[in-house]
């Protein structure tokens, strides 16, 4: 196999494939791997991109994810004869090749896959057998599916899933699939272990917005990606908000939405073969009637401070940390344990009772709470969103100029609406909403529920996801001219939600002591 001095030195296996002479050249040090064919340089990949590679009875077999010149991820599989090298140093290049391909996570995982064939534009099951499979298929795992045969079937599937059989649960489809099996976790008679099973979004519905929240919005659609992420994720825990109404919980791992946000997703329903162009022309309707939404809400606020809070993101990334190693161990920077700095203080007409509790009686266009900073592609709705603060965001929407709710679809995706004045932005540990009518939507992951009275309590990193960094992924236009110099991290008392007081901390003590 090639000329090699010693371990940090290129390693090279040359095989034919279809009669030409190709060279696979592996860089230890580095990860990157470059296939050669001929004189012509054809690909440049990483280990990370490798599903598969081993050599059998003289056949060498070499599979991975490559991107193309668009950035999108494809399906590769390249088969040759060994040429040059002996079995032994090629089996050895095979091998070090999946150690770095399969570095810090399993082989060959074992997956339970659920597919939705109703969401999005209902394409799910082919995508599953000509794009998906094929991945899972290269890299050797083992997997069951299941198509989903009716609404709320995944909340069963995940209520009665064998937890020992599995490293991941695969799931095509949007957002409403995941509300589903987060909602079955809960019920699972081992909840604890249920959440402790990795979640894989792969992205088959409308807005998915999960899926660009973990791979972010280059790469959020591209279900090749996805899959290499169910392979080679990092476990990623995220807060998720229990919602009680009307004495009924629900678990809400994304978002409440209450107003023309609420709207914009129920309304059009009957849009669905749009793709998530639909949210849009749902927003845009939503703009003309501009219809005031009734509501008062009350939040047990932790932050409401646009700078300190997108410090406190910037801080959270390794990259902008002086000390990277720091960053692992403190993942969520000064928001950890739900301490912050931020003495709620009354704004735009809101008063503070003696608990804590902020309360606003207005109307707003819209109130907008969740976790993760894309709700869709045009949107970052919560830039400053941290998987697991053990906090929820929330956005009130004050009634402005159409002019200025048009203005801010530009930049949409790159979280700039943060920034308006007329959005006020607060991380809380819990809220409250109550009608003032029985006239307006409130939806949660996306799914509609009674415009009733309603409070979310935040159950802090109770479910897990695989991610590509076991982070969110944003690219948020922080407007670092706004950021202040330094974030000082003074930690206040915190809330009784935040030290598990409320109802659900209750009943999840009991699920899990
Ligand atoms: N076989 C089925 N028949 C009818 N509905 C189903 C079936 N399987 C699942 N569903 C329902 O489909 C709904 C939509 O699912 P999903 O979230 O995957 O797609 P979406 O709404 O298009 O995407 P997103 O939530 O990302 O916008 C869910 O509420 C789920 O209960």
């Amino acid at each position: 196999m090639g000329e090699q001095v010693g371990p940090e030195s290129n390693r090279v296996l040359s095989i034919v494939v279809d009669g030409k002479a190709t060279t696979l050249t592996f860089v230890p040090t580095s990860g990157s791997i470059t296939v050669t064919s001929g004189k012509k340089r054809s690909s440049q990949l990483t280990a990370r991109d490798v599903l598969w590679t081993e050599v059998e009875e003289g056949k060498v077999e070499f599979s991975c994810v490559l991107r193309d010149s668009k950035r999108r991820g494809s399906l590769v599989c390249l088969e040759g004869t060994l040429g040059t090298d002996d079995k032994g140093s090629a089996s050895q290049w095979c091998e070090d090749v999946l150690q770095a391909a399969y570095a810090g996570v399993k082989r060959r995982p074992r997956f339970n896959i659920v597919i939705n064939p109703h969401g999005g534009q209902g394409k799910a099951r082919s995508i599953w057998t000509k794009k998906v499979e094929p991945i899972f298929k290269a890299a050797r795992c083992t997997y069951d599916v299941i198509i989903t045969e009716y609404s709320k079937h995944a909340c069963e599937i995940a209520k009665n899933m064998k937890l020992d059989c599995y490293d991941a649960v695969v799931i095509l489809s949007g957002d409403g699939l995941i509300h589903e099996i987060i909602n079955g976790f809960a019920e699972h008679e081992d909840s604890k272990k249920a959440f402790a099973i990795p979640i894989a979004p792969i992205p088959t519905g409308s807005g998915n917005g999960t899926s660009i929240n973990i791979l972010g919005l280059e790469d959020g659609f591209d279900v090749h990606i996805a899959s290499l992420n169910a392979l080679k994720g990092k476990p990623m825990k995220a807060d998720v908000s229990a919602l009680t109404q009307g004495g009924k919980r629900v678990l809400s791992y994304m978002t409440q939405a209450v107003g023309l946000m609420a709207e914009l997703d129920v309304g059009t329903e009957n849009l669905r073969w749009m793709g998530d162009t639909r949210f849009m022309v749902g927003f845009l309707r939503g703009l003309i009637y501009m219809n005031p939404c009734p509501i008062t809400v009350s939040m047990k606020v932790a932050d409401q401070d646009k700078p300190r809070m997108a410090a406190a993101l910037r801080a959270s990334r390794p990259a902008d940390l002086e000390d990277q190693a720091k960053s692992a161990s403190e993942p969520n920077g000064i928001y950890q344990n739900g301490h912050t700095d931020a003495p709620p203080t009354p704004s735009f007409g809101g008063e503070i009772d003696e608990d804590g509790w902020l309360t606003f009686d207005k109307p707003f266009l819209f109130l907008y709470a969740g976790k993760g900073p894309y709700v869709g592609r045009d949107l970052m709705q919560f830039p400053v969103s941290l998987a697991s603060d053990g906090l929820i965001d929330i956005v009130l929407q004050e009634l402005t100029s159409r002019a200025e709710l048009l203005r801010a679809i530009d930049g949409g995706e790159k979280g700039t609406p943060y920034w308006m004045n007329s959005s006020h932005y607060f991380k809380a540990h819990a809220y409250r909403v109550a009608p003032h009518s029985d006239k307006g939507l409130l939806t949660v992951d996306g799914e509609s529920y009674p415009f009733e009275p309603y409070e979310v309590e935040v159950l802090p990193g109770l479910a897990t996801f695989l991610s590509p960094t076991g982070r969110y992924a944003s690219d948020f236009d922080f407007g670092k001219d706004r950021l202040p110099v330094q974030v000082e991290t003074k930690p206040i008392e915190k809330s009784k939600e935040a030290e598990g007081s409320g109802p659900f901390h209750d009943l999840f003590r009991c699920c899990f002591p």
